[in-house]
């Protein structure tokens, strides 16, 4: 099974420092939530997971394997998968479409087998709808599978993000948010998803999130940050009692 590891991470944007000397790890088949107030450093940190950043300093590593060598398109080949805060799809493309792009990672593309439609090609093609269909279905987007994506309900969309990232099989789901924008009858359905995913999918999940109940309700380990420093680790409760933590939220918004 693999760990994810951030060893003594820093990044700065000008004079900021974002993400100052931090270290955390994930254990296998946990959900695994970053909390901190807004501005703490949260999104950064997903950000040099997914190699969008180079750390200044520190490493990164997935499974024993440090991440730095590669580029952010080849992060979803060590089987890290993530969603965004703003959502980001292809809006004019339809839900299933939207799957099957996220199949990406698991294309062998051949100019000749693409061009004649060799067996070869027709088998992978099955195989991608066949995992989209399945997630689809995982999922309950049944209803939604030829629709365009910038017609779906926000909920939706949200919920079409999580399955994009799930047809690509990864072994570890980041997500940024998942409650944000939603009401609480689908905040607390994604509570559920979250446990399903990693219970039947036996996916880790490492989950940035603001919405304390649902903190509370899914996470195995918390960890708060505030101005890209460690805060505290622990359970959701322990973390939440913490008094380092109780100052940097009344310092700034309460998150
Ligand atoms: N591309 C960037 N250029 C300059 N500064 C940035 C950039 N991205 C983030 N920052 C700054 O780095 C700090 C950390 O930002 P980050 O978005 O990681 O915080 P966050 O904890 O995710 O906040 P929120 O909860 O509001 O989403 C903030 O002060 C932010 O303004």
């Amino acid at each position: 099974m693999s760990w994810l590891e951030v060893e003594n991470v820093s990044l700065a944007f000008g004079g900021l420092k974002a993400v100052d000397n931090l270290s955390f790890s994930v254990e296998p088949g946990k959900v695994f939530t970053i909390i901190g107030p807004n501005g703490a450093g949260k999104s950064t940190v997903f950000n040099l997971i997914c190699r969008i950043y180079d750390p200044l300093e520190g490493d990164i590593r997935f499974g024993g394997e440090s991440l730095l060598g590669a580029r952010p398109h080849e992060v979803i080949n060590h089987g890290i998968a993530r969603t965004f805060q703003n959502i980001e799809l292809f809006e004019h493309a339809s839900l299933l479409d939207n799957l099957l792009i996220g199949r990406f990672r698991h294309g062998r593309f051949s100019p000749l087998s693409e061009l004649f439609f060799l067996p070869g090609q027709l088998r992978q093609e099955l195989e991608h709808r066949r995992k989209a269909e399945e997630v689809i279905e995982f999922l309950d987007l049944e209803g939604y599978r030829h629709a365009r994506v910038a017609d779906l309900p926000y909920g939706v969309r949200k919920k079409t993000e999580m399955a994009r990232a799930l047809v690509a099989s990864p072994e570890i789901l980041l997500l940024d948010e998942p409650s944000s924008g939603l009401t609480t009858e689908e905040t607390d359905d994604t509570a559920f998803v979250i446990e399903d995913i990693r219970e039947d999918l036996g996916i880790t999940v490492v989950m940035i999130e603001h919405d304390m109940k649902l903190v509370n309700k899914v996470s195995d380990k918390v960890l708060a940050i505030n101005e890209g420093r460690f805060l505290a680790t622990g359970s959701a409760s322990e973390v939440q009692d913490d008094p380092d933590v109780q100052a940097a939220y009344l310092g700034g918004e309460a998150a």
